[in-house]
C-alpha cells in the first residue's frame, strides 16, 4: 500500500508527473471503430470530425485473426491523422489474453503521444489497475512521453463490480469506468442476451383488482440496470471520475437506445458507447443538456443571488441545495458550448 504522499508520485524514473485532476472534456459519445477493416479505417477522420471521443477497439468485436491487423491499423491511423479537439482512445485486450501485453507495449510506444485514455476491459480489482499503472509509467518513460496516459475501467465482471470503489481510486490515471452490460450478464448469469437495455420479463406486474387473477392488469416493464448505473456513478463521483454507459446493441432500435442512453444521463453519466454511426447523434442529443433545462437553470441561479435561502420560481422551491442541481447543468452546458458552436447558440450563449 502506498503512503498518501507517494501517490502522485510517477511510478517510474522519468515518468511524467501523475495529473491531480481528471480534465473534463466533452465525452458524449466514444466511437468505437475496428482498425483492422480498411472500410473504418478509410472514415475515420470523418467520423472523428463528429464525435467527442474515437476510440480504436482492439478486444471483443475484433476477430482473432485480426488482432494484430487491429494494432498495427490504430497505430497507422494516430500516425497519419490529427483529430485536432476530439480525444483518441484505444481498447485494449484484456490483461489474460495473448495480446494485451504487445497491445500496450506498441501503442504506448508508436503513439502514446497521440493516445488520451487507454479503455482496459474486464478489469477485477485494484491490482489490475496497479499493474497496468506500473507498466505505462515504464513505457512512457521510454518513449518520452511528456503527459501521462489516463486509464479507463470496463465494469464487466461480478467482481469489478464488488470492487468498484477500490478500482476507481487505485491510481491517479483512473479517468472513468463504462457499464459494459454484454459481459456483466454474462458473468453474473444473468438471463437476458441483449447487449444492454431492458428487457419485456422483467416487470412488475399491477396487483388483482377484486381478486380477479386472470382480469386486465398493468405490467411496468423495470429497468435491469438502474443497480448497476447507480453504483457506478456514486463510485466515480466519490473519486473524482467520470461514469459511461457502455453499449446499446439493437443498433435498429434507435428508440430504446435513446432511452437507455438518457436514463444513463439522468443518473450522472456523461456519456454512452457508441457502436454505429446511427448511434453518433443519439449520444449527442442525450448527453448535451436540453436548451430548455439549461434557461431554468439559469433563471434560478440568477434569482438565488449568493445561492442561499429559499425563494419561489413558478410556484417551486428552490434553495441552496436546488442551486446547486442549477449548476451542475449550466456548467456541463458551458463546457459543451465552448466545443460546439450550433449548441452555443441553441443554449444562447452566443448570437
Ligand atoms: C459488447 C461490446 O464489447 S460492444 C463494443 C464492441 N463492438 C463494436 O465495436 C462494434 C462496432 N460496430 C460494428 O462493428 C458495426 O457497426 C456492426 C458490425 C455492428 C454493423 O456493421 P454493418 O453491418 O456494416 O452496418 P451497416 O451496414 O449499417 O453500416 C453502414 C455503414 O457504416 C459503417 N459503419 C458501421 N459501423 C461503424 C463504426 N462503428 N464506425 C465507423 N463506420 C461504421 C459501415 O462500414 C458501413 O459503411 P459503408 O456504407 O461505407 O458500407
Ligand atoms: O464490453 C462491453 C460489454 O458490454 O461487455
Ligand atoms: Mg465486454
Amino acid at each position: 500500500m502506498h503512503s498518501p504522499r507517494d501517490f502522485y508520485r510517477p511510478l517510474a524514473v522519468g515518468a511524467p508527473d501523475p495529473v491531480r485532476e481528471i480534465p473534463f472534456r466533452p465525452s458524449r459519445m466514444i466511437h468505437f471503430f475496428d482498425p483492422s477493416n480498411p472500410k473504418m479505417v478509410a472514415k475515420a477522420p470523418q467520423i472523428a470530425a463528429g464525435v467527442d471521443i474515437l476510440l480504436g477497439n482492439l478486444e471483443d468485436a475484433v476477430k482473432s485473426e485480426n488482432k494484430e491487423a487491429a494494432r498495427a491499423g490504430l497505430v497507422q491511423v494516430a500516425k497519419e491523422n490529427d483529430f485536432g479537439e476530439t480525444q483518441l482512445w484505444t481498447r485494449v485486450n484484456s490483461l489474460d489474453s495473448p495480446w494485451g501485453l504487445d497491445d500496450l507495449t506498441t501503442l504506448v510506444t508508436e503513439i502514446g503521444d497521440k493516445l488520451d485514455v487507454i479503455m482496459v476491459p474486464k478489469v477485477e480489482g485494484p491490482e489490475d489497475i496497479h499493474y497496468v499503472d506500473r507498466l505505462l509509467a515504464q513505457l512512457e518513460a521510454k518513449a518520452g512521453l511528456q503527459r501521462p496516459i489516463l486509464v479507463h475501467a470496463i465494469l464487466e465482471t461480478a467482481r469489478g463490480m464488488t470492487n468498484v470503489e477500490d478500482i476507481c481510486t487505485a491510481s491517479p490515471r483512473m479517468q472513468g469506468l463504462s457499464l459494459g452490460p454484454a459481459d456483466l450478464a454474462a458473468n453474473r448469469r444473468m438471463k437476458t442476451t441483449r447487449v444492454g437495455g431492458g428487457h419485456p420479463g422483467y416487470l412488475v406486474r399491477q396487483d388483482p383488482t377484486d381478486g380477479a387473477i386472470d382480469g386486465p392488469r398493468s405490467v411496468y416493464q423495470q429497468d435491469l440496470w438502474h443497480y448497476t448505473i447507480g453504483r457506478m456513478v456514486d463510485a466515480c463521483a466519490a473519486a473524482g471520475i467520470l461514469p459511461f454507459y457502455g453499449p446499446f446493441g439493437d443498433i435498429k432500435d434507435v428508440v430504446a437506445c435513446e432511452d437507455q442512453f438518457r436514463n444513463a444521463f439522468l443518473l450522472g453519466c456523461v456519456g454512452a458507447w457508441s457502436l454505429h454511426p446511427v448511434q453518433i447523434e443519439i449520444a449527442k442529443r442525450v448527453f448535451s443538456p436540453d436548451p430548455a433545462d439549461v434557461l431554468h437553470a439559469q433563471a434560478v441561479i440568477e434569482a438565488m443571488g449568493d445561492g442561499s435561502g429559499a425563494l419561489m420560481i413558478d410556484g417551486k422551491m428552490e434553495d441552496d441545495a436546488s442551486v446547486k442541481q442549477c449548476q451542475v447543468m449550466v456548467s456541463l452546458a458551458h463546457q459543451l458550448a465552448e466545443r460546439d458552436p450550433e449548441l452555443s447558440q441553441r443554449y444562447g450563449f452566443t448570437a
